[in-house]
């Protein structure tokens, strides 16, 4: 490895532009080594000004070009399955952006390629472990000052959705976020899915089931609630209440300013995702890259990325219906037992 650990970045779209600005400006210890994307402006946009840096239309002739050491996946769920397998075919360490693989049966060819290997090579972005709000709430819960959680009450809201967004998505994409933190703020399993609506808003776009409800349980008992709207028109808005036997704990109120002006104090709040989540996905990618360099791989796993779309995929079989639909999920192989 050299100085530096050079990276590919598949996808130079919203998220892969930005995470190209971080590795090259924000994290320290790598360097962008080359970019794939079959928009190739795109691409030679997002690395104006960088030095040593390829570009490709292919992922896979990124993967193989010079300096590559590790892969950073920022292309469209449905392409994640074949960069992934790319990626464990030549050895390198993945960074791979939620959702791993939206759909279950391919998110589960990828649990059993990295299974075979034998070692893990993937992180998975859910990035809100990495919020410090989110950090604060999990060390809460887990020193039971509060007692055992009962509920999560959680809100996820975008100003607008992007033009191709489909209702599934509003589960497998946006709430695959509030299924991964679920499961790690309370350490068990979700094992059964509703999803209601409400009628849709005219703010959304024609035929969206824009907002939804969705209500999980867990494996010892505790439900979860996620109130889903991506068209809300006003803000980025992503809140959590824990309520547990002895006190509730609440984050996500508190991001922007308080502006005062002209007889009247208002608070700021933020339009998107790479604003509320600045700090969440430095630190992310910090801390993917300090692993790689000292050969560990750490954060969210692929069994997390596979039990999220399992999880998911139940929840927009119920979309349609409300009905309460069982999570079936795969036996967990040993490569990701608690603690390893
Ligand atoms: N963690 C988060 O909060 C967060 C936020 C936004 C998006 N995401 C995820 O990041 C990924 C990208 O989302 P986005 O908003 O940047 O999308 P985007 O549409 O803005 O960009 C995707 C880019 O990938 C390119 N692309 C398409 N197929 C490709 C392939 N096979 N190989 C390489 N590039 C390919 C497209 O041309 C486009 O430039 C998605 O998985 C999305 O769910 C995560
Ligand atoms: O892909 C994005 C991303 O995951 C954001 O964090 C989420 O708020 C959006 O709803 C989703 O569309």
């Amino acid at each position: 490895m050299g100085d530096l650990l050079g990276v590919a970045v598949l996808g130079a779209g919203h998220m892969g532009a930005d995470h190209i600005r971080r590795l090259d400006r924000v994290v320290s210890g790598a360097r962008v080594a080359a970019v794939a994307d079959p928009d190739a402006g795109r691409a030679e946009e997002a690395v104006a000004g960088l030095d040593a840096v390829t570009v490709h239309t292919e992922a896979e002739a990124a993967l193989d070009a010079p300096g590559v050491e590790a892969v950073l996946i920022a292309s469209p769920g449905p392409a994640h399955q074949e960069a992934l397998l790319a990626a464990f075919a030549r050895g390198l360490p993945v960074l791979c952006e939620k959702p791993m693989v939206p759909d279950t049966a391919g998110a589960l060819c990828v649990l059993e390629a990295e299974a075979r290997l034998g070692r893990r090579l993937a992180q998975i972005g859910f990035m809100r472990r990495y919020d410090a709000e989110y950090r604060r709430l999990k060390a809460l819960l887990d020193d039971g000052r509060l007692g055992r959680p009962l509920m999560l009450h959680c809100v996820h809201r975008n100003v607008s959705s992007p033009p191709d967004f489909t209702s599934a998505m509003l589960v497998d994409s946006s709430v695959s976020h509030e299924i991964d933190a679920a499961r790690w703020l309370l350490g068990h399993e979700l094992t059964s899915v509703s999803v209601l609506r409400p009628r849709p808003s005219s703010g959304a776009p024609q035929g969206l089931l824009d907002p939804q409800f969705v209500l999980f349980e867990t494996a010892d008992g505790a439900l979860v609630d996620v109130e889903v709207f991506v068209n809300c028109g006003f803000g980025y808005q992503v809140r959590c209440e824990a309520v547990c036997e002895a006190g509730s704990a609440r984050i996500g109120d508190d991001h922007g300013m308080l502006v005062t002006a002209r007889g009247a104090a208002g608070a700021e709040v933020p339009q998107d995702y790479l604003v509320r989540f600045a700090d969440a996905y430095d630190r992310e990618v910090q801390t993917w890259v300090d692993a790689t360099r000292r050969g560990r791989v750490t954060g969210p796993s692929v069994w997390d990325g596979y039990a999220a779309s399992a999880v998911a995929e139940a929840g927009v079989r119920s979309l349609g219906s409300g009905a309460r639909v069982a999570v079936e999920l795969a036996a967990r192989p040993g490569l990701y037992a608690a603690g390893r």
